[in-house]
This record gives structure tokens, C-alpha cells and sequence, in this order.
């Protein structure tokens, strides 16, 4: 299969905390590839890392591999908004509350194409028709629209210079549950028109089961379990992904009980970081790091002894 991203052994140090722990994960050609896990294991990194927008003293090592390029350590301007864009969680901080949408818009694609104001607003019109809005949108300030609306701009912005990958991250977190799935359903929709490839990034399992090709489950920095998303989300070998999917909210859950995976997430300096949260731990957990064999990082996958 060929490939469109590759993040290969991608470490990420901030100041003394090492969030990303050697991360690999490919994206083939318009494949939706989800990079799931709980706050705080490295997702969004992940993905900033792609971008090359780090936040400031963050040092990153490994390759990030972009149609055939290594860009880590490159400025990522010229590509940034042309080959890879990002969908942010907060569509409501992510537009100037100043500037009209249509004056967003006009400002994103003359600079991104040098075309003239009037196709501007035209190819403009044109975005917003293909992500089910209404052309009245381009005179609208960003707080006169809902966070569905928003988001669906930002997709049209996201989409206006034809990108080969575009990085999600929690997409629909902001949004209630029926606007989540109208923004998926569109996101879907305009992937398989476009064909450009994904990278997903989402706490919500249930969102990457839907539209997923692939996942990798990250936890502590480290890519604990991948595969296709049926394999890893519908028969999960790695304690950890079982653990959140036994997470998951159930409407036929007797009342009152929501599971939570006890603890927090902590970074082991040896052996496996889930262990102190593990149910099956044993000896060996604590005291060696599990190598990657068959997409899985645990010594007792599925909890086999
Ligand atoms: N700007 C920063 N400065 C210092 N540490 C940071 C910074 N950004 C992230 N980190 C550290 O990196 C860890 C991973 O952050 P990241 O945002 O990638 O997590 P995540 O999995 O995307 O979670 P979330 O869903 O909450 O964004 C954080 O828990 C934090 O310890």
C-alpha cells in the first residue's frame, strides 16, 4: 500500500517531560486513520508535530514523512493550508470575531492562490455550498452562526486549497450529539468526493468505529495497539483498549453506573506506563517496556497467560 504520511519513532520533549514516546503510524491515500487515547497521551502533539506547530520548547526527533518528504526540522509554511490542514475542537476561537466569514475566507485563498478578490468570494460560495451552507453565511460575523455552522466552515476552509491529508482533531467535541454526527456524515461525504486522507484524532471510540479504515490507541506517548478499526475497537487485545471501551457510555447500563478507568495517566521510566492501572499485571510489566508484536504492546495480550 503506498503512503501518504508516515510518523516514524516520533519523540517529543517539552522542557523535563517527554510526551510522545517514539510513535510510528502511517496514513495511505485517502484512509481515515483515528489516533484515539484519554487526555493527555500525546494525540494532539501527534498531530501539531505534523503541522510543525509545536508549541514553543518543544523539541521533536524522529521522521514525519509527508508525500515522500521528511518536513521535521523544515518550515512547514508552504505546505501548511496546501498539502495538510488541521480541524480544530473549538470552531468558535478558531475564526478572527472581527472579520465577516466571507472576509476570512477572501483573506485565506488570495494568499494561499493569488486569485483576485471577486473569484475569491466566489470560490468561496463555492466551498460553503459543498459543506451544506447557505451563501448568506459569507456576510455573517462567527458569533451570528451555531458551533455546527462554524464547524462547517472551518471544513470549507480546511478543504479550499484541495489538501492531500487533513488532521481532525476532536472535531466534534464542542458540538452536541446530533450536530457530531452531521459534521462526520459531511466529513465522510467530502473524503470520498476529494479523496484526501485523514488522520483522526479523537477520545471517542465510538466516532472512529464509524469512520475509521484504521486506528492506532495511544497511551502515555506510546502506540499501544493498532489495526484496522473493526480488529482493534470490536476485538481489542491491549488491556488498556479494552479498559476504554469498557468505558464507554451504555444506554443499557443500569442507572447510576458510569465505568471509569481507575488512575490517571502517568509515564512509567520502566516497563509498561499502563501497569499501575492494568488489570492483568503481572512481574514482568513493571520491570520491561513490551515490544510491539502483531500491533499489540503488552506481554499478555488479551490477557492470555
Ligand atoms: N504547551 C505545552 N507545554 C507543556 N506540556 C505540554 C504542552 N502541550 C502538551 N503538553 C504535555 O503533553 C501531554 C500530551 O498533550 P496532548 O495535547 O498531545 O494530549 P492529548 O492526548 O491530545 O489530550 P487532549 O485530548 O487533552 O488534547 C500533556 O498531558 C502535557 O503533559
Amino acid at each position: 500500500m503506498t503512503t501518504l504520511l508516515s510518523v516514524e519513532d516520533l519523540e517529543i520533549s517539552i522542557g523535563n517531560g517527554r510526551p510522545v514516546r517514539g510513535v510510528s503510524l502511517r496514513v495511505g491515500p485517502g484512509e481515515i486513520v483515528g489516533v484515539v487515547g484519554e487526555t493527555g497521551c500525546g494525540k494532539t502533539l501527534t498531530g501539531l508535530a505534523v503541522l510543525g506547530l509545536l508549541p514553543p520548547g518543544a523539541h521533536a526527533s524522529g521522521r514525519v514523512v509527508l508525500g515522500g518528504r521528511d518536513l521535521l526540522g523544515q518550515d512547514r509554511r508552504a505546505i501548511r493550508g496546501r498539502e495538510v490542514t488541521m480541524v480544530f475542537q473549538n470552531p468558535g476561537t478558531a475564526f478572527d470575531p472581527v472579520t465577516t466569514i466571507g472576509g476570512q475566507f477572501v483573506r485565506v485563498l488570495r494568499a494561499h492562490t493569488g486569485c483576485t478578490r471577486k473569484a475569491a468570494y466566489a470560490r468561496a460560495a463555492e466551498l460553503l455550498t459543498s459543506v451544506e451552507l447557505p451563501d448568506r453565511v459569507l456576510n455573517a460575523y462567527p458569533h451570528q452562526l451555531s458551533g455546527g455552522m462554524l464547524q462547517r466552515c472551518m471544513i470549507a476552509l480546511a478543504l479550499s486549497c484541495e489538501p492531500s491529508l487533513v488532521i481532525a482533531d476532536e472535531a466534534t467535541t464542542a458540538l452536541d450529539v446530533t450536530v457530531a454526527r452531521q459534521i462526520l456524515r459531511l466529513l465522510l461525504q467530502l473524503q470520498r468526493e476529494h479523496g484526501f486522507g485523514v488522520m483522526f484524532v479523537t477520545h471517542n471510540l465510538a466516532e472512529a468505529r464509524d469512520i475509521c479504515d484504521r486506528v492506532y490507541v495511544l497511551y502515555a506517548g506510546r502506540v499501544v495497539e493498532e489495526g484496522t478499526a473493526s480488529a482493534v475497537l470490536d476485538g481489542p487485545r491491549h488491556p488498556y483498549t479494552r479498559a476504554l471501551l469498557g468505558a464507554l457510555p451504555r444506554l443499557d447500563a443500569p442507572r447510576g453506573r458510569l465505568d471509569s478507568i481507575p488512575g490517571s495517566v502517568t509515564h512509567a521510566d520502566q516497563g509498561c506506563s499502563f501497569a499501575d492501572r492494568c488489570t492483568d499485571v503481572r512481574d514482568l510489566c513493571r520491570t520491561e517496556l513490551p515490544a510491539a508484536r502483531d500491533g499489540v504492546a503488552c506481554h499478555f495480550p488479551g490477557g492470555a497467560a
